[in-house]
């Protein structure tokens, strides 16, 4: 437990780590039930690196990285649907609009996470929406012989922007839940 930054302090004082930005209750609780339905009806495939198949569905719009063969392209625009939440996650983390160039959808059963990792180099901001069940964002450093580790909560509906340290010197993971979760993950390019 005492790796988790206080109660609250990471959303309302001193981000936990630089470049961290989040906001509760980003979409209203019908907002999310739609986001769900239009995520769920989109064509999602599990995400496949080398032999491992992750439990986690996944589909991306605007510009997709596929981590088989490491071939970053220009894929289906954002579609209509999702448009005005993505003006409104460029708005929350000051960017211009039309900037959040990739859209990702994730679909997390229950029983998936996703492992330790920074997102790849070619994007810059990373700015996600929650939906579903809550969950907990790990990040760690390394820092010579351990891990620098802190405990970030998710919580459903919010939106989080990674930034700056948090987005480039921190590793962050996030532990399988019991329950679906899903999220949508916005990224602007370098
Ligand atoms: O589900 C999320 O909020 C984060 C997903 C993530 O870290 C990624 O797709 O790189
Ligand atoms: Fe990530």
């Amino acid at each position: 437990m005492f790796a988790h930054s206080p109660p609250g302090d990471d959303l309302f004082g001193q981000p936990p780590i630089s470049g961290l930005r989040q906001e509760e209750e980003f979409v209203s609780l019908q907002e999310e039930r739609a986001l769900i339905d239009r995520i769920n009806a989109s064509k999602l495939s599990p995400f496949r690196f080398q032999q491992w198949t992750g439990k986690r569905l996944t589909h991306s719009y605007g510009w997709s990285y596929d981590f088989q063969t490491g071939k970053f392209a220009p894929t289906d625009p954002v579609p209509e649907w999702l448009r005005p939440l993505r003006a409104r996650a460029e708005c929350f983390a000051g960017l211009a609009r039309g900037e959040l160039v990739q859209a990702l959808l994730i679909r997390y059963d229950p029983g998936a996470g996703i492992g330790w990792h920074r997102d790849r180099p070619v994007f810059r901001d990373v700015v996600g929406i929650s939906l579903g069940e809550a969950a907990t964002m790990r990040f760690r450093q390394r820092n010579r012989d351990h891990f620098k580790r802190v405990n970030v909560p998710l919580p459903p509906r919010g939106i989080y922007h990674l930034s700056g340290e948090v987005r480039h010197e921190w590793e962050h993971s996030i532990a399988e839940m019991p329950a679906p979760r899903w999220s949508i993950t916005f990224r602007s390019l370098v």
